[in-house]
């Protein structure tokens, strides 16, 4: 049987910032309906990543696929029309203070829809029940934990029904269990409704867990793409650092510089 196309695809992409190369002759596949895991050593590109795929930046060279068309050469209204089938929550996906949970997952609806009022109700209580969360339509973000702001940026990304689902470190200051819970509801909502996910996260445990496929990044490249299990047992260097957390490896510690001796000598 053959695989349905992948959601997104990069082929051969290479971009980087002013003459800093970043991403490298780079491919990688999103498959369609699992939840693919973006890791990799800080400063690799995984963002970077999520910003060519949402079209924010586009690639120097290579091409980026969403649904087989090419992101890079769509204009503008084709760009927004990929955006709205593309839900984005960044790492601490900041509500509104203003509002309170309901008006603030309502926010998409009513930017983008002429749904009236009512029907827009009943689709943010089922976004927030999705999320574990209808009872707190009407708090305020200061009245919410960490946790429920982040599952209320949650339900907002999927308001408009998107097809794709970008998460950028979603589990980043999140105590264990609000971990578990983060990941758990990536993993349900992402096969309840039917999403594709790309999920960008340093938690290793948690993101091999909850991943059908993994991408790791490094050194301008990808070191290793495949199930969580044909990650882990990728023999590369820079996948077995990565994997088991060693400071020292082909992952350097410094950010690239002048030479000491051009920051620090000659001057006596
Ligand atoms: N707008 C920009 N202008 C110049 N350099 C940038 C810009 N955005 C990112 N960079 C650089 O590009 C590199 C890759 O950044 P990116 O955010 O994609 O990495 P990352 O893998 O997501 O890192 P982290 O895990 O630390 O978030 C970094 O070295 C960063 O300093």
């Amino acid at each position: 049987m053959s695989h349905p196309a992948p959601l997104v695809e990069l082929r051969n992409v290479t971009f980087g910032y002013g003459d800093r190369t970043i991403l490298r002759d780079v491919s990688l596949q999103v498959p369609r309906g699992k939840v693919t895991a973006l890791m990799g050593a800080s400063g690799g590109g995984k963002t970077t990543v999520l910003r060519l795929i949402g079209g924010q930046i586009k690639a120097q060279q290579g091409q980026v696929l969403f649904d087989g068309k090419d992101v890079g050469q769509m204009q503008n209204a084709q760009l927004y029309a990929m955006r709205r089938r593309m839900g984005m929550l960044f790492q601490f996906g900041a509500l509104f203070t203003d509002m309170s949970v309901l008006d603030n997952v309502a926010f998409p609806l009513r930017e983008h829809t002429r749904l009236p009022e009512s029907m827009v109700r009943d689709i943010v209580l089922m976004k927030l029940h999705a999320v574990g969360l209808r009872g707190a339509r009407d708090l305020m973000p200061s009245q919410i934990s960490g946790g429920m702001a982040r599952r209320v940026a949650l339900a907002r990304a999927i308001a408009l029904d998107p097809e794709l689902i970008m998460y950028d470190e979603p589990f980043a200051g999140l105590d264990p269990i609000s971990l578990g819970t983060a990941a758990r509801l990536i993993r349900t909502l992402n096969d309840a409704l039917g999403l594709t996910s790309v999920v960008v996260s340093h938690d290793l445990e948690e993101t091999f867990h909850v991943a059908d496929h993994v991408v790791i990044l490094g050194a301008g490249g990808i070191a290793a793409q495949g199930t969580p299990e044909q990650v882990q047992a990728n023999p590369d260097a820079l996948v077995q650092q990565f994997i088991h957390a060693r400071p020292n490896g082909p992952v350097p510690f410094h950010y690239p510089a002048p030479s000491l001796e051009q920051d620090f000598g000659g001057r006596a």
